[in-house]
């Protein structure tokens, strides 16, 4: 006999797996009810979702899309409320399936009763299941009886396996209750404006007129980072002032004014905090190399965007790069030997170039790099020199540039990392609803020692003086705040950068910052910290 669902684990442990086989026939709700039995099979959402959709009539999409993504957003309290309505359990993924999928459609999306459970009962018997018939529609009569009072039941319920409510109820026991209210919400569609192609304000216009709403969102972030000058105790305070667009109604990107041509990228708010916090950092280090003047790698900036693709945070920083060629990180100056040894008397005598690298281990994504960077015109740049690698970032040593560094093989290279590291991507559940079934609980472990490992590989390759942004879309502290506490623990040539509480975003952590999914209007859960490289 088949073993039921069990909520406390992940589909992935179970030993009934439903069949693996994606066939994309029959009714919508047929289709919709292969896609999940797919996904607790191990397949993503992303790579089931434009199967479904391109398989089916314009008409549908819509409601296909909704019945899915609904569906996996309440899976887990739809499970436990399928289990107080049967007389027995009920062993068969297939029919439990098809009972949620009857669920949503009564409790959270606006089918008439008789349509959801005529058409749920038709779908049961399409997918070969037909014995059931009488079961699903016994089931989801009783709950039509009462729908609001099975709505509220439900809702009354977490929607995320036990493992995880547990171990975030541990980690934000006070945010617990709006967290994972938050987490079963759809997320809003936010946008980043391609500043090397139009300003803001000049996008939202063409939006206005293109009939599309959408609101500015503006986040400031307040940094304490180290003085230009020798004296590396004293700080200033930079602000950095990052816009976004935030959509009334998720649109098509079809629909956006020259999406095609590269005016704008999807963007949730929080991603696009990344690239201005270590282009910050890179100015900072940019101007403190401009008036030392003491070190021959100061005519090249080396910079590497860590776990690159599919290239969200490398685009935005590119167009930061580009938009910024004026600014001091571009520029080397000369020492007078005349003048003394004061810092404003340096005379600008050359452009400096930049040495970006980026790196991911999946080939298959590189190419979306490679694609999104070409729709926004990023790929060639005068001064900014792109080289884009396929390699394991455990292991990956970044080559030495100057014939100072060549000199010696163990000198650090770069002068900025971005590493947006592998996570449980707990942070995203909003948009990838998928990853409540398919993460388990050994998976943080697995995910914190692999951060560990990319940290342990990447952190001797910062230059003295130079900055590490460590970014996480998670929203558990074993690889958030306990990961820098811990990283900061073993390498004693680390400062935590401190924020200010001028930061008009997160949460402030005893390293960090930390974002949480909670409000229906924000963005998702990432977590920053930045790290600063000392003698
Ligand atoms: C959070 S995603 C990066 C998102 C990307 N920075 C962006 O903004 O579009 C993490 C990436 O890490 C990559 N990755 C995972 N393990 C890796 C490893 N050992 N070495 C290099 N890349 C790795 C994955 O392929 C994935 O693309």
């Amino acid at each position: 006999m088949r073993q039921p669902a069990n909520a406390s684990n992940s589909p992935r442990n179970n030993k009934n797996k439903p069949s693996s086989n994606l066939k994309m026939v029959g009714s919508v709700r047929a289709r919709v009810i292969r896609t999940l039995l797919a996904i607790q099979n191990g397949q993503s959402l992303s790579s089931v979702l434009d199967p479904l959709l391109n398989s089916l009539h314009e008409g549908d999409k819509g409601f296909a899309h909704a019945l899915l993504l609904t569906t996996l957003r309440q899976w887990y309290a739809l499970e436990r409320l399928l289990d107080t309505l049967a007389d027995n359990n009920i062993d068969e993924v297939e029919v439990r399936t098809t009972i949620q999928v009857g669920l949503t459609q009564l409790l959270y999306l606006e089918v008439a009763d008789h349509a959801a459970i005529h058409e749920t009962v038709e779908a049961v018997k399409e997918i070969d299941f037909a014995h059931a018939s009488g079961l699903v529609n016994a089931i989801l009569r009783k709950v039509v009886k009462n729908t609001n009072k099975f709505r509220k039941k439900c809702d009354k319920n977490h929607s995320l396996p036990n493992w995880l409510a547990y171990q975030l109820k541990q980690d934000w026991s006070e945010e617990y209750p709006a967290l994972t209210k938050g987490l079963r919400q759809p997320a809003p569609m936010f946008l980043r404006v391609n500043s090397t192609i139009n300003s803001v304000d000049a996008y939202q216009k063409s939006l206005v007129e293109a009939d599309v709403s959408a609101d500015l969102v503006e986040l400031v972030s307040e940094l304490q980072l180290p003085n230009l000058a020798d004296n590396e105790t004293a700080n200033i305070i930079t602000s950095i002032i990052t816009q976004s667009l935030r959509l009334e109604q998720t649109t098509a990107v079809a629909g956006l004014p020259s999406f095609a041509e590269g005016a704008a990228s999807v963007q949730d708010m929080h991603a696009q905090l990344a690239a201005p916090l270590i282009h910050q950092a890179l100015i900072n280090k940019g101007n403190a190399d401009a008036l030392k003047n003491d070190d021959a790698n100061t005519a090249e900036l080396h910079i590497l965007d860590a776990c690159a693709a599919p290239g969200g945070k490398l685009a935005h920083w590119l167009e930061l790069l580009n938009a910024d060629k004026q600014s001091a990180l571009f520029h080397v100056k000369q020492k007078d030997s005349t003048d003394d040894k004061n810092a404003a008397a340096s005379k600008e005598i050359d452009s400096r170039a930049i040495q970006l690298t980026a790196i991911d281990n999946e080939a298959p994504r590189i190419t979306r790099i490679h694609e999104n960077l070409e729709r926004l015109n990023l790929e060639k740049s005068e001064q900014i020199n792109l080289n884009i690698v396929c390699t394991d970032a455990t292991r990956w040593q970044g080559m030495a540039q100057s014939k100072k560094q060549k000199a010696d093989k163990n000198a650090p290279v770069f002068d900025a990392i971005l590493l947006d590291s592998p996570c449980t991507a707990t942070g995203v559940i909003r948009r990838h609803p998928d990853i409540s079934l398919l993460r388990a609980e050994e998976d943080v472990e697995q995910t914190a020692s692999l951060q560990a490992e990319i940290l342990d590989n990447l952190w001797p390759q910062v230059k003295v003086g130079g900055y590490l942004l460590y970014v996480t879309c998670s929203i558990l502290k074993q690889e958030n705040v306990e990961q820098m506490q811990a990283f900061l623990n073993h390498h004693t040539n680390a400062t935590a950068i401190e924020f200010t509480e001028a930061c008009s975003w997160g949460i402030a952590q005893e390293v960090g910052r930390q974002c949480l999914p909670i409000d229906s209007e924000s963005g998702d859960g990432f977590y920053y910290a930045l790290l600063h490289k000392q003698k």
